[in-house]
C-alpha cells in the first residue's frame, strides 16, 4: 500500500506545476496559431477608383476603373467596373457653343457619382483626354478648342472627384497607351511575354503600335516610344495617322470623287439605291479636306450609291500616297514602318465594323472576306435597311465603305498579307475592360506600373498560415515528448519488474 501511494505521489501528471505548464503551453500555442491566422486573414477588400473620359472625335465615353486599395503595383488588378456613353457628339463638335460641351458630360458624371462609393469620391482621380477631333479643332481654331476645354474643365470640377485636368493626347500617346492597355489586360507585361500589337481605328485618326525585333528606334525616332515596365525594356514602334480615322477618310474619299464640283456622284462604296443630297460646305468643313474644296462648286451634290467593292477599293486606295518613302520601308504617306511582328489586337471601330459584318473571325481567308464584302456592298440599300431595322441609319449606310477601308488599310496600308491577316484579333474587351488608350493613360498617370519588378513576398498568405500551424503543432508534440520520462507508463515500469 505504502509503495502504491509512493508511486502516486511520484506521478508527475499529478503535480500542480506540470498541470500549469501544460495548460500554459496549450494556451500559448493556441494563441500563436490564432494570431497568425487573424493577422494574415485577408481583410474585406477595399477598392480605389479612377475615372477617365475618352473625348473622341465622334463621342465621349466615361470609364471607371477600380483596384484593391493595397498592392497598387500588382499587374492585372485594375479593372473597368463601369462605362457610360455620353449622349450626343464629341466635344469638338461644340466649337461654336462650348458650354454645351461641358453640359453634355453631366449625366455620365452623375452616374459616376453613384457608382464610386461616396467615401472614395475625393481621392478618385478624374482625367479627360481628347483625341483627334480636338487635334483637328486645335489646328483649325485654337481659340475655339481652348474654350471647349475651359467649359469642360469647369463642368468637371463641379463634381466631388479629384480633377486632374483635360488635355489633348498626342497621336504617339494615343497609340502607346492603347498598346499598354491591351498588353496589361492580357497579363503580358509582368510576365515578360511576347507582346501584342495594337490597332486602333477612330473617326478622325488611326494608330498602329507594335514591338518589332528589327526596330531599335534609330530609324525614324519620332515613331519610337521606350518603356521599362516590371523590369523589362520595350522599344515600341507607334504611329498615328491624323485624318485616317474612318469618318475623315470618308471625307477624303468623297473629296476625291467631287474634285470637279459635280452635282451628282455615283459612289461605289455605298449601296445601290442609296441616295442623299449633301452639302459641299459641310463635306469640306475639316482641315483634312478643306484645301481640296473645288473652287467653283454648287451648294449641294446628290450622293448616289453603286455598291461595287472593287471600285470602292480603288477609291479608298486613292487616299493613300505610296510614291515617296525616304526610309528603308514605309506604310503609306512616307511614314516609316518596320516589319510587322507578332499577334495584333484591333479595337474600337475595327471591332464595331467587322462585328457588324460578321467578319471578326480572322481564320476566314482574306479572299473570302473580300467576296463577302463584294456581295454585302452590292446588296440594295432598301434591303439593308429592312434587314437591320434597329441599326442607326448613319452607321448602316457606311459599313460597306468602312469594311472596305479596313481591309485596304490593313493590306495595302500596313502590309498585312493573306497569312499575317490571321494574326489579327478583332476585339472589344479583354477580361471585361474595353480595349483603348484610357486604361494605359490612367496606369501611367497614377504610376501604377512600376519600372522594376515588384518584390514578391517569399510566401503567399496560405503558405504562411500553414507553416505557422505546422510549426506550432510540432512544438506541442516536442513538448509532450520531452515529458516522456515522466509519463505514467514509464514511471509504472518498476511495478512490472
Ligand atoms: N456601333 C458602331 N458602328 C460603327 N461605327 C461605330 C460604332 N460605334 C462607334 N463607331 C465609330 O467608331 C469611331 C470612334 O472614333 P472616336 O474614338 O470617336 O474618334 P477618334 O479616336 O478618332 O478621336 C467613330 O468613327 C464612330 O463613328
Ligand atoms: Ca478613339
Amino acid at each position: 500500500m505504502s509503495a502504491q501511494r509512493e508511486m502516486k505521489e511520484k506521478n508527475p501528471w499529478h503535480t500542480p506545476v506540470t498541470i500549469i505548464i501544460t495548460v500554459i503551453g496549450v494556451i500559448a500555442i493556441v494563441a500563436l496559431v490564432t494570431v497568425a491566422v487573424l493577422q494574415n486573414r485577408p481583410v474585406p477588400q477595399k477598392y480605389k477608383y479612377g475615372i477617365v473620359l475618352d473625348a473622341g472625335s465622334s463621342h465621349t465615353a466615361l470609364y471607371i476603373y477600380a483596384w484593391p486599395a493595397e498592392k497598387d503595383n500588382n499587374t492585372g488588378r485594375v479593372q473597368q467596373t463601369h462605362s457610360c456613353k455620353v449622349k450626343g457628339k464629341g466635344i469638338s463638335s461644340y466649337a461654336s457653343e462650348p458650354l454645351k460641351a461641358g453640359e453634355s458630360l453631366k449625366l455620365c458624371m452623375q452616374e459616376a457619382e453613384q457608382k464610386v462609393p461616396r467615401k472614395r469620391h475625393h481621392q478618385t482621380p478624374l482625367y479627360l483626354g481628347a483625341t483627334a477631333g480636338m487635334r483637328l479643332l486645335n489646328m483649325e481654331n485654337s481659340k475655339a478648342s481652348e474654350k471647349v476645354f475651359q467649359a469642360v474643365g469647369a463642368a468637371l470640377q463641379k463634381f466631388p472627384f479629384s480633377y486632374q485636368g483635360a488635355r489633348i493626347l498626342s497621336g504617339q500617346e494615343e497609340g502607346a497607351f492603347g498598346w499598354v492597355t491591351v498588353n496589361y489586360l492580357d497579363d503580358r507585361l509582368k510576365q515578360g511575354l511576347e507582346t501584342i500589337g495594337a490597332l486602333d481605328l477612330g473617326g478622325a485618326s488611326t494608330q498602329i503600335s507594335f514591338v518589332s525585333d528589327n526596330y531599335d528606334g534609330s530609324e525614324s525616332p519620332s515613331n519610337s516610344v521606350t518603356f521599362r515596365l516590371y523590369g523589362n525594356d520595350y522599344n515600341l514602334y507607334t504611329h498615328s495617322f491624323l485624318c485616317y480615322g474612318k469618318d475623315q477618310v470618308l471625307r477624303l474619299a468623297l473629296a476625291h470623287q467631287t474634285q470637279s464640283g459635280p452635282t451628282t456622284i455615283l459612289d461605289p462604296c455605298f449601296h445601290p439605291g442609296y441616295t442623299e443630297t449633301k452639302n459641299y460646305s459641310v463635306l469640306y468643313d475639316s482641315p483634312c479636306v478643306s484645301d481640296r474644296k473645288p473652287l467653283e462648286d454648287p451648294v449641294t451634290f446628290i450622293h448616289n450609291g453603286q455598291g461595287n467593292f472593287q471600285q470602292c477599293q480603288e477609291v479608298v486606295k486613292s487616299v493613300f500616297n505610296f510614291t515617296t518613302c525616304k526610309y528603308s520601308q514605309c506604310s503609306f504617306n512616307g511614314v516609316f514602318q518596320p516589319h510587322l511582328q507578332g499577334p495584333f489586337g484591333a479595337f474600337s471601330a475595327y471591332y464595331f465594323v467587322m462585328n457588324f459584318l460578321n467578319l471578326t473571325d480572322t481564320s476566314i481567308p482574306l479572299e473570302t472576306v473580300k467576296e463577302k464584302l463584294t456581295s454585302y456592298c452590292a446588296t440594295p440599300w432598301k434591303e439593308i435597311v429592312k434587314q437591320h431595322p434597329n441599326v442607326k441609319l448613319s452607321y448602316l449606310a457606311e459599313y460597306c465603305f468602312s469594311g472596305t477601308y479596313i481591309i485596304t488599310l490593313l493590306t495595302e496600308g500596313y502590309n498585312f498579307t493573306s497569312k499575317s491577316y490571321s494574326d489579327i484579333k478583332f476585339i472589344k474587351k479583354i477580361k471585361g475592360s474595353d480595349a483603348g488608350w484610357t486604361l494605359g493613360y490612367m496606369l501611367n498617370l497614377t504610376n501604377m506600373i512600376p519600372a522594376e519588378a515588384p518584390d514578391t513576398p517569399p510566401l503567399p498568405h496560405a503558405g504562411y498560415v500553414s507553416i505557422v500551424t505546422v510549426m506550432a503543432l510540432l512544438l506541442f508534440i516536442l513538448f509532450i515528448v520531452s515529458l516522456r520520462p515522466l509519463w505514467p507508463s514509464c514511471s509504472k515500469q518498476p511495478q512490472i519488474v
